[in-house]
C-alpha cells in the first residue's frame, strides 16, 4: 500500500520532433504541496495536461488517485487553474460561481462556502469587470475549488501579480492545503516554492533532475561553509569543528556566526550549469 496520490513513470511526450517530456518520473504524496520548477519550455504545463487527462503521452505511465487521468470520476476529483480567462465579465461574482457549480453538478450552497474560503463573501454581488486583479484571481480560485477537488493543479498562479496579491494567493494555497487538498504547483519563483512546498522537483529539458524537500536540497548542495563576523569584518571558513575552534582562538570579539546555505535558485542554477 502506498500513500502516493500521483505516480508518474518514465513519461515521454513529443510535439513533432521536439521532445517536451523525456523519461520524466516522480511521485506525489497525499496532502503535499509539490512544486514543479523549471525554466520556460521545460515541460511544466505539458505535465499538467498529461496528469489531468487533457493530453495523451507517447510512452510512460500515470496513476492519479489509483486511477487513469482519463477516467470520468477523476474529472470531479481534480481542479485546474491555468490562467485568468474563463470568467464572465458582465455577471456577478456569485452568478459566475453558480454557473460553475452547475457544470460540476454541485449544490449552490457550495458557492457561499468557497466565497468564504477565498474571502470574497462581501463582494459576491460585484460584477467581475469591476474587480481588482487580486479579487479576480480569488474568484478564479473559488471557481477551481467549487467541487472540493482532492488535487489542485496550479500553473503559475502568481505570475504577473503584484507582491501583495501574490502573497494573498499563496495564503489561499496554504489554507486549502491545510484543509487537506494536495497541490501540484508550477512556478518560476524559487522563493515562493521554498515558502510553500513540502517537496519540489526540478525539471530541465523534459526530465526531473532533482527532487526532495527544499531544506534537504539546500543542505545537499551547501558548500559547507560558515561565516564569522568580527569587528574587523567577515571571514568564511569550512564547516569543520577543529577549524572553527582554531579560528575562534584568533578572534577578540565575535559579533555573529552563521552557516551559509544556498538558496533554491542557486541550487537550480548549479544543477543546470553547462546544460
Ligand atoms: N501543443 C503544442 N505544440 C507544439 N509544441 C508544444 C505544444 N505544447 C508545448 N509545446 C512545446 O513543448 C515544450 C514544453 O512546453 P510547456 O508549455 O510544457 O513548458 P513550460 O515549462 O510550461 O513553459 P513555461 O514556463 O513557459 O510555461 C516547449 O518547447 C513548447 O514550445
Amino acid at each position: 500500500m502506498t500513500d502516493n496520490i500521483i505516480s508518474v513513470q518514465q513519461l515521454t511526450k513529443s510535439f513533432g520532433s521536439h521532445k517536451a517530456l523525456d523519461n520524466c518520473s516522480f511521485e506525489i504524496k497525499k496532502g503535499e504541496i509539490f512544486g514543479f520548477l523549471g525554466p520556460s519550455g521545460a515541460g511544466k504545463t505539458t505535465t499538467i495536461k498529461l496528469l489531468s487527462g487533457q493530453l495523451h503521452s507517447d510512452t510512460g505511465q500515470i496513476t492519479i488517485l489509483n486511477d487513469s487521468p482519463f477516467s470520468q470520476e477523476i474529472k470531479q476529483k481534480i481542479g485546474i487553474m491555468s490562467d485568468n480567462s474563463g470568467l464572465y465579465e458582465k455577471m456577478s461574482v456569485y452568478d459566475n460561481l453558480v454557473l460553475f457549480a452547475d457544470i460540476y453538478g454541485v449544490d449552490h450552497s457550495h458557492v457561499e462556502r468557497v466565497l468564504r474560503e477565498v474571502d470574497l463573501l462581501d463582494a459576491k454581488k460585484m460584477l467581475v469587470s469591476k474587480l481588482s486583479r487580486g479579487m479576480r484571481q480569488r474568484v478564479i480560485f473559488a471557481r477551481t475549488i467549487i467541487h472540493s477537488p482532492e488535487i489542485l493543479f496550479l500553473d503559475e498562479p502568481t505570475a504577473n501579480l503584484d507582491p501583495a496579491t501574490a502573497q494573498e494567493v499563496r495564503d489561499i494555497i496554504k489554507l486549502l492545503n491545510q484543509m487537506g487538498t494536495t497541490v501540484f504547483l508550477t512556478t518560476h519563483n524559487m522563493e515562493e516554492a521554498d515558502e510553500l512546498c513540502h517537496r519540489i522537483a526540478f525539471l530541465n529539458h523534459g526530465h526531473v533532475i532533482e527532487c526532495g524537500k527544499p531544506e534537504d536540497l539546500k543542505l545537499k548542495y551547501s558548500k559547507q561553509t560558515i561565516e564569522l563576523t568580527t569587528q574587523d569584518g567577515k571571514r568564511t571558513i569550512p564547516l569543520n569543528k577543529e577549524k572553527l575552534i582554531s579560528e575562534l582562538k584568533d578572534i577578540d570579539e565575535l559579533l555573529m556566526i552563521h552557516s551559509i546555505e544556498p538558496s533554491l535558485k542557486e541550487v537550480f542554477l548549479f544543477l543546470t550549469e553547462g546544460e
